[in-house]
């Protein structure tokens, strides 16, 4: 399968704990090109994983619309995304071994991932070993998944994330727990999935590295997507409702109130700093 368009638009979500509502995500809007290959970036409990949770039908949104592919998933049944996840989207938790039978070998991880799939839809799939060979596993089809070290482990779960060939793979904290050897080992594998297979890669991470590493990265900041990095250059991002999400480091020159005017020029619009603050 080819890569997987995603649209959010005007995503919310909004935890119900007994201590209150939780507004996880308040506002995402967000367009990743099929075969893109992007990091979700920001502080703790910015709403990265609930973000990336229903990307993967993990959840619902409170409001607003996710759409992978043709489908616009909060009109899918229960039924219908199970079907999806695991088929045409690849969800890799944060912490290997989440993904994984401890006991059982890397082989027989993958062909159980891939027997349900072909349950689900009927489809042909890939060779175990082919999918090995993409994370650079090969030749380990017989290893026990607990005598891995830790970057083969995470790779084992990326194995698993891709044994249906999935258009879109979504990946939480893959390198968190690993040193920079085992950090470059895990993106390789993410950036030879996605050069052969055309698969659209999205990356949950703390990892400044890993976002500059992939070519996108979108920051999530209090539940909405802050700013924008591609390829070493920043960008301020405009969401749904009009307002512009500027980049944390330039955030401080522009105090809340600030007026900009808005000149056209030769077809093309510029904002200018007014120089003074609203009045309050
Ligand atoms: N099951 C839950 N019930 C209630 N609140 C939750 C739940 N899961 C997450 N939250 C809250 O939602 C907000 C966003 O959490 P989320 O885990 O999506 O952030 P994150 O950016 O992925 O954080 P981290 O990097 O620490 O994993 C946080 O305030 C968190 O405490």
């Amino acid at each position: 399968m080819t890569g997987l368009a995603v649209a959010c638009r005007r995503v919310v979500h909004i935890y119900r704990a007994e201590g209150g509502d939780v507004v996880a995500l308040s506002g995402v809007d967000l367009s990743i090109n099929p075969g893109e290959m992007l990091a979700l970036v920001g502080p703790s409990g910015s709403g990265k994983s609930t973000l990336v949770a229903l990307l993967g039908g993990l959840m619902r949104p409170s409001a607003g619309r996710v759409s992978v592919g043709t489908y616009e998933l909060g009109k899918l049944t229960d039924a219908e995304i199970s079907r999806l996840r695991g088929t045409e989207i690849g969800v890799v938790l944060q912490g290997a071994a989440r993904n994984l039978l401890p006991y059982a070998t890397l082989q027989r991880n993958v062909w159980l991932a891939q027997r349900r799939a072909a349950r689900a839809a009927g489809i042909g799939l890939d060779d175990p070993e082919r999918i090995l060979d993409l994370v650079g596993l090969r030749g380990k089809a017989g290893a026990r998944i607990g005598d891995l070290p830790p970057g083969a482990r995470q790779r084992a779960a990326l194995a698993v994330g891709i044994a249906a060939s999935p258009g879109l793979l979504l990946v939480d904290e893959p390198t968190s727990q690993l040193d920079t050897h085992g950090r470059d080992e895990v993106l390789g594998a993410l950036e030879t999935v996605n050069a052969e297979r055309g698969t659209t890669v999205v990356v949950v991470t703390h990892d400044a590295e890993v976002g500059a590493r992939l070519g996108r990265a979108v920051t999530i900041r209090d539940g909405r997507v802050g700013a924008e990095g591609r390829d070493g250059q920043d960008f301020a991002v405009v969401a749904g409702d009009g307002t512009i999400q500027l980049p944390p480091e330039v955030l401080g020159e522009f105090p809340p109130g600030t007026l900009f005017t808005v000149d056209h020029v030769d077809g093309s619009v510029t904002l200018v700093v007014g120089g003074s603050q609203a009045d309050s």
